[in-house]
């Protein structure tokens, strides 16, 4: 199987061409080609597929085998791959994901994609729809919070619930660095009150625009960036009336900007996309 290693600021995937390429299990391929060690390394893995109402269409599987409707690094990547390896010559051009097609302006430098901008869509901030069942949260201290009771330390926890596509849970904090996220990662994750499980992040405002956020991503853990979850963490600083709709988000990885724009209700989220290497799996 060919592949190509990609990441939108160390948010890394294995990359494989769907038009070249049939990929029989991609749950089960996911799991051994994510592994660190013993596979090729990465967050996951990502399909680019032909399309009928799209430039190319994506699907992206986790380190556990798990499949998500989006992402948001990785659909940057897609987008430069396509263009860079001649799928399309649309800029814009769209992507077809499981939250929809998406529409990307992509910056090109010397023939090749450098950075692009995703209009990721509408956020999705009805609970039931993100998922989160109304049952199990109560209202947190600040407007559009909910508190979430962590049972193994006894602890509360206010956060802000937004869908991109895929479930995020922001959640505020005076000094992110301190943030154990190993241990409260898995608690949010798989807390009773998301059926579909949650990616989680954990946020320190600096000022009105700029935000330093680490997370722990469902079925894949710590990243070094999750896309979708900066934009949800744009639309929380909103809803909670810390942040700006303009913002610099500061991710271990890199940085993105991020803006919920008022005409259109749609986040769009600008960040790189870069190609490490090309290879050849032999499972
Ligand atoms: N890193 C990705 C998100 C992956 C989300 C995935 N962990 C999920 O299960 O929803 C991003 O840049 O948006």
């Amino acid at each position: 199987m060919k592949f190509t290693k990609m990441h939108g600021i160390g948010n890394d995937y294995v990359y494989v061409n769907g038009f070249a390429e049939t990929v029989a299990d991609p749950a089960a391929t996911a799991i051994k080609v994510a592994d660190r060690h013993f596979g090729i390394g990465g967050d996951g893995l990502i399909l680019i597929l032909p399309s009928s109402v799209a430039d190319v269409r994506m699907r992206m599987f986790n380190a556990d085998g798990s499949e998500s409707e989006m992402c948001g690094n990785g659909v940057r990547c897609v987008a430069k791959y396509s263009f860079d390896h001649g799928l399309t010559t649309n800029n814009p051009m769209k992507v077809e994901t499981g939250r929809g097609v998406l529409s990307i302006s992509l910056d090109v430098r010397n023939g090749k994609v450098a950075t692009a901008t995703v209009n990721m869509g509408e956020p999705i901030l009805d609970l039931p729809q993100v998922p989160v069942d109304r049952e199990k949260v109560v209202a947190g201290k600040d407007k559009n919070t909910y508190r979430l009771s962590i049972a193994q330390s006894n602890e509360l926890l206010d956060a802000t619930f937004v869908s991109m596509g895929n479930p995020h849970a922001t959640i505020y904090t005076p000094d992110v660095a301190r943030v154990d996220l190993n241990r409260d990662g898995p608690v949010v994750e798989n807390h009773k009150a998301f059926p579909r499980r949650i990616n989680a992040h954990w946020v320190q405002v600096h000022s009105r625009g700029e935000v330093t956020m680490r997370t722990w991503e469902r079925g894949s853990g710590i990243t070094l960036a999750c896309g979708t979850g900066a934009c949800a963490v744009c639309v929380s600083g909103v809803l909670t009336g810390r942040t700006d709709r303009k913002l610099l988000a500061h991710l271990p990885g890199g940085d993105l900007t991020l803006e919920w724009r008022e005409s259109d209700n749609c986040v769009y989220m600008t960040g790189p996309a870069t190609e490490v290497f090309q290879g050849e799996w032999n499972p």
